[in-house]
C-alpha cells in the first residue's frame, strides 16, 4: 500500500551551477504529494534523483529500506519497477499503437505471456479512460489522451510510487480537471504513493495531500495541504496565491532592495479549498479530516476556507458529508 520516500541532506550540482544544497523531505507513503517551484530549479532533476537516474552530490534517498544513490546498478534495476514515471510529454513511442506502448514495459520487464499482458493492458487502459483506443497511434491523439496513455504504461507493473512531470502541461482547464480527477481516483484505488510536479497552482491547492515549494537552491517548505496554503512565509504565500509581489522575480529571484520597495503589502493567503473527493461518492483512506492539521497548530484558516460549490462548509458539515459518502 505505498511506499514512503525519505530523502535526507541531498545536493546536486551541475558543474558550477548547484540545484539545490540540502533537501530534506519525506514523502509519507500512499498519500499524494505535489512539488512545484519557479522554472529551473531542478523539479524534474528532483525526480530523476529519485529513481537513480541522476546521482545527486551528496544525501540520502531511503526508500523501501535501500539507498538510491548507493545501490548498485542491479539493485536500482529491480527499486525502478517499484516506480510507475509519466514523463512530461507521455514519452510515447510514436512508431508503435498505444496498445503496445502500453504493453512494452511488461514485455521488457517481466515473463508474462500475452494472454496475461492484455488483461493488465485493457485494465489499465480502463480505468485511465481509454478503453477502445487500443489500436491508435500516439500521433493520432490529443495531447491529454497522449498524457493518459502515459499513465496507463506507468501503471502496469503495479508500481507503489508513481512520480508524474508535469502531467497536466499544454493541457486545457476542464482536461486538467479530469487528470486530477483520475490521480484522487486512482489514488483511492491502488493506494500507491504518488508524486506530481506541476506549475498549476489550480492543481496544487485541491489535489495533495501534502505541498513543497522548491526555491533558492533548496526546499522552502514542504508538509500537509494547510499548513502550505495558510502559510505566510512569503515565497509560499506569493508562489501558491500566484502575486507578483514577494522574493520570487522573473528571473527567478529578486534583490532584496527590490522587494523592498514594493508598495503593495504581503496579501493574506486565499481562502483553502476543499480537497477533490473520488468520484465513486466514498472518501479517501490517505484523507485528513478537513482542518485537522490547522486545529492541531491553532492556526485560524484564511477567511472562507472548506466552502464547495454546494455552499457546504467542511469544517462544520464533514461528519454529516463523511458518514453520507461512507454510506454508499
Ligand atoms: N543533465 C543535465 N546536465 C546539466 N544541467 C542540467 C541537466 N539536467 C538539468 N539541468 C539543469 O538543471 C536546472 C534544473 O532543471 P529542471 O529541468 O529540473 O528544472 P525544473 O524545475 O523542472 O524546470 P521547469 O519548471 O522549467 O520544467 C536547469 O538549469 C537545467 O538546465
Amino acid at each position: 500500500m505505498g511506499v514512503e520516500i525519505r530523502v535526507e541532506g541531498l545536493r546536486k550540482s551541475f558543474g558550477r551551477q548547484v540545484i539545490w544544497e540540502d533537501v530534506s523531505l519525506t514523502i509519507p507513503a500512499g498519500e499524494i504529494s505535489a512539488l512545484l517551484g519557479p522554472s529551473g530549479t531542478g523539479k524534474s532533476v528532483f525526480l530523476k534523483n529519485l529513481v537513480g537516474l541522476l546521482r545527486p552530490d551528496r544525501g540520502h534517498i531511503y526508500v523501501g529500506g535501500g539507498d538510491v544513490p548507493r545501490l548498485r546498478e542491479s539493485d536500482l534495476y529491480a527499486l525502478r519497477r517499484q516506480f510507475g514515471v509519466l514523463f512530461q510529454d507521455g514519452a510515447l513511442f510514436g512508431s508503435m499503437n498505444l496498445y503496445d506502448n502500453i504493453a512494452f514495459p511488461l514485455r521488457e520487464h517481466t515473463k508474462k505471456g500475452e494472454a496475461e499482458i492484455r488483461r493488465i493492458v485493457l485494465e489499465k487502459m480502463e480505468m485511465v479512460g481509454l478503453s477502445g483506443s487500443e489500436r491508435k497511434l500516439p500521433g493520432e491523439i490529443s495531447g491529454g489522451m497522449k498524457k493518459r496513455a502515459g499513465l496507463a504504461r506507468a501503471l502496469v507493473l503495479d508500481p507503489e510510487i508513481i512520480l508524474a512531470d508535469e502531467p497536466d502541461s499544454g493541457l486545457d482547464p476542464v482536461r486538467t480537471a479530469y487528470l486530477n480527477q483520475l490521480f484522487v481516483d486512482l489514488n483511492t484505488r491502488l493506494g500507491a504513493t504518488f508524486l506530481i510536479v506541476t506549475h498549476d497552482i489550480g492543481t496544487a491547492r485541491v489535489l495533495p495531500d501534502n505541498l513543497g515549494l522548491l526555491f533558492r537552491r533548496g526546499l522552502v517548505m514542504f508538509g500537509p495541504r494547510e499548513m502550505v496554503l495558510s502559510s505566510t512565509h512569503p515565497a509560499v504565500n506569493q508562489f501558491f496565491n500566484a502575486r507578483r509581489q514577494g522574493p520570487i522575480g522573473m528571473a527567478e529571484e529578486k534583490d532584496l532592495a527590490e522587494v523592498a520597495a514594493e508598495s503593495a503589502p504581503q496579501s493574506m493567503p486565499a481562502p483553502i479549498p476543499p480537497q477533490l473527493m473520488p468520484s465513486d461518492g466514498g472518501l479517501r483512506p490517505a484523507m485528513r479530516r478537513p482542518g485537522e492539521w490547522l486545529r492541531e497548530h491553532r492556526v485560524t484558516p484564511p477567511p472562507g476556507s472548506f466552502i464547495d460549490d454546494e455552499g457546504r462548509n467542511w469544517l462544520t458539515d464533514w461528519d454529516a458529508l463523511a458518514a453520507q459518502r461512507q454510506r454508499r
